[in-house]
């Protein structure tokens, strides 16, 4: 997918496109579209707020977006996103909205047009969802089991 056309609502009115900010750039930063009378309050440690960013789109079928935080807002602020990476379906129609949270011990106000999170387009593979019937029925493997911190004990 090389394309990806948005559909701007009236309230986009004035603000940029998302746009990848460096020629490599893996995610495009996507702008606050809240009122510009109206700045969003995020309170200190843990108010969040769904934000607007004002476009809709329809990905291709295949294809996902991830809203992730923007790492400068994380470390001097103290602000990300909830529910990161959020996902967003390529069947969904709706407005792109952006959960933030305020871990820090400041509030934080978001403007009209801040940069607040980054979308990243990432190829989506669907799987046939079978059961497995029988007990014990899965291929062995040396890890077997073993997880959350288990390797390295040597
Ligand atoms: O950060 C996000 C996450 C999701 N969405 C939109 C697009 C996504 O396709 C839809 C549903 O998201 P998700 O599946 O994560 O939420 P849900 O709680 O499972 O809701 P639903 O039952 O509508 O799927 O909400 C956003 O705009 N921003
Ligand atoms: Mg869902």
């Amino acid at each position: 997918m090389t394309k990806l056309a948005f559909r701007a609502l009236p309230h986009f009115e004035g603000l940029s496109l998302p746009r990848y900010e460096s020629a490599e750039a893996a995610g495009m930063d996507v702008r606050a579209a809240n009122d510009a009378d109206e700045p969003i309050i995020l309170k200190a440690n843990g108010g969040r707020a769904l934000v607007p960013t004002g476009l809709t789109m329809a990905l291709e079928a295949g294809f996902e977006a991830q809203m992730r935080p923007r790492s400068g807002l994380a470390f001097k602020h103290g602000v990300t996103v909830l529910n990161s990476p959020g996902t967003i379906d390529s069947d969904y129609r709706g407005e792109l909205k952006i959960i933030l949270i305020n871990h820090g011990d400041e509030d934080f106000v978001i403007e009209r047009g801040m940069r607040i999170g980054q979308m990243i387009i990432a190829p989506v593979l669907q799987v046939e969802v079978v059961e497995v019937v029988e007990v014990d029925a899965l291929p062995d493997s040396v890890r077997g089991s073993g997880g959350f911190g288990s390797t390295g004990k040597h």
